[in-house]
């Protein structure tokens, strides 16, 4: 078997593994990057650029339908599923030069397209081939967890594997689960022409700020989308055509299609953790802050893999942790204090930091929620989409946290992430200077709300204006 030597090795070619490659290589290290699936993992191929590609048709659809509110006639859109089908394909044709195996080679990489296994603590094979690499990075993410519902095995379910391929439109789909994934393809799917039913056992949105989770659940429901919570599916059946599921008080749900969104598990079988000594439970790999499994100081992990929040500009972020150490031999430390997230519905809801109720239970009565209304926002207003709030923590006068929904939440949380990340007192924030009118200006509002008693509503200083103005020449 041929040997290679190397600096580091990185198993697995998505958002974090091609992230700690270019960035190492680049830098000069030796980097061998190994990938068993496609170029660009779960992000690039299943995941976020088809689902937001998917919401970007449905938007279109859904514009059609919404434009009389602005005098413009409103128009059933006639939706060519397959077509809306080669427009996601389209999009990720587009961007997968940036991951490709020929880009990678390109900058210097040693690229293997085969399963990796750990044969040892400092070794992995792949491709005919053994790797001994000072430092490995195990980035290999997460697939879908298909629950063990009595009947699963015998009807036909989607996966965000394959839902992205389907070239039929569902008559009816029905979606198990109603986290992120569930809730931003119930949208697109209803917004397309399809009947949608989301069946959550716990809360829809169940990890966001229930306010702003309420506000998403709403619109969502106004458009179609029919959402039943609090009710697990005890049984599967398969249809001639279609599934029927049967919830825990007995009702019966017939659909043509199945889409199976009830969350993640680490990708980390086969992979030869125990020949490795490599600590790792259901979460990922057992590591510390520094990303360092506690076990093996060879091994890193970063993204899904290593156990935590789930999304791509983390393990983006994962990745520069490991560069500081893998490559230049500098400590370093992941902060998850700062890390933002957005549900890409219409409404979009947008967090960083600790929402509300995990800010009251870190800062108790020190806590300020300061907030805003998308209504007073002359942007939205202009745009008929004056539903939504931001809301910002604030601590110590600093700006802690904040949670946006309504339009374009996603883009109107940059400011406030750049504020909770380089932990900006709320008055820099009050302060800024935004072009009028944005909907970018809510978050100003929303910390200038902060200071509004303090100058509205104060005595003090109502008596010192009073003495300034009689004795002001
Ligand atoms: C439907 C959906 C929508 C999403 N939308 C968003 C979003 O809008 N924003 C966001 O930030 N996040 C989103 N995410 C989450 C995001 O896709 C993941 O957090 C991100 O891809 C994680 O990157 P990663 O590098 O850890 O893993 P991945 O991107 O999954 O890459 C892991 C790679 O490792 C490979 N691999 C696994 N095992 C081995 C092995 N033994 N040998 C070799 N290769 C191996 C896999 O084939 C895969 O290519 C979404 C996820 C899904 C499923
Ligand atoms: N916009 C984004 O950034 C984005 C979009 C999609 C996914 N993601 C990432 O992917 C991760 C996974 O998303 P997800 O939505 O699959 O997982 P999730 O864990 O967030 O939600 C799954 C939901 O399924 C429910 N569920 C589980 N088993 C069930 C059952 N048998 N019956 C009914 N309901 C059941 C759970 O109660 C939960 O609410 C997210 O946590 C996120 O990190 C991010």
């Amino acid at each position: 078997m041929q040997e290679i030597r190397t600096d580091i090795c990185v198993i697995g070619a998505g958002s974090g593994g091609l992230s700690v490659a270019a960035g190492a290589v680049q830098m000069g290290a030796r980097v061998v990057l190994i990938e068993g699936a496609e170029m660009g993992g779960d992000c690039l191929n299943a995941g976020c650029v088809p689902s937001k590609a998917l919401i970007a048709a449905a938007e279109a659809a859904e514009v059609q339908r919404a434009s009389v509110r602005f005098g413009v006639a409103a128009v059933e859109p006639v939706v060519d599923f397959g077509a809306v089908k080669d427009h996601v394909a389209g999009v990720i044709a587009g961007i997968a030069p940036v991951d490709s195996q020929e880009r990678f080679e390109g900058l210097g990489c040693e690229v293997i397209r085969d399963w990796a296994r750990f044969v040892s603590p400092k070794a992995v094979e792949a491709g005919g081939r053994r790797i001994l690499a000072r430092r490995f990075v195990i980035a290999t993410g997460s697939r879908a967890v298909v629950p063990p519902v009595p009947g699963i095995e015998s009807v036909p379910y989607l996966t965000n594997e394959t839902v992205f391929g389907l070239r039929e439109r569902p008559g009816h789909l029905l979606i198990l689960g109603g986290g992120p994934i569930g809730m931003e393809m119930a949208q697109a799917h209803r917004r397309l022409g399809c009947a949608v039913t989301v069946i959550e056992a716990g809360r829809a949105l169940g990890r966001e700020d229930p306010e702003a989770a309420a506000v998403v659940l709403e619109a969502l429901r106004a458009e179609g989308v029919r959402i039943v919570e609090g009710k697990g599916v005890v049984r599967l059946r398969a249809l001639e055509p279609g599934v029927e599921a049967v919830l825990a008080d007995g009702t019966v749900i017939a659909g043509t299609h199945l889409l199976v969104a009830a969350g993640r598990r680490v990708a980390l079988e086969g992979l030869g953790l125990e020949a490795a000594g490599v600590a790792h439970d259901a979460r990922g790999v057992t590591v510390g802050a520094n990303l360092r499994s506690t076990s093996n100081r060879r091994v890193f992990a970063v993204g899904d893999a290593a156990g935590g929040m789930q999304f791509t500009h983390l393990a983006g972020y994962h990745a520069g942790i490991v560069i500081r150490q893998a490559v230049l031999g500098l400590p370093a430390k992941a902060r998850t204090d700062h890390i933002p997230r957005v549900t890409f519905t219409d409404p979009e809801l947008a967090q960083v930091g600790p929402d509300e109720a995990a800010a009251r239970a870190i800062w108790g009565e020190r806590l300020t929620v300061s907030r805003s209304e998308f209504h007073h926002n002359d942007r939205a207003q202009a745009m008929r989409a004056g539903g939504g709030f931001a809301k910002v923590m604030i601590a110590k006068g600093r700006v802690v946290g904040a949670t946006v929904v309504g339009p374009h939440a996603g883009e109107v949380l940059a400011p406030l992430a750049l504020a909770v990340s380089a932990r900006m007192k709320v008055s820099a924030l009050a302060g800024v200077v935004l072009p009028y009118p944005t909907l970018a200006e809510i978050g100003k509002r929303a910390a200038g709300a902060y200071f509004s008693p303090k100058l509205f509503d104060n005595p003090a200083l109502k008596r010192f204006v009073g003495l300034v103005q009689r004795i002001l020449p």
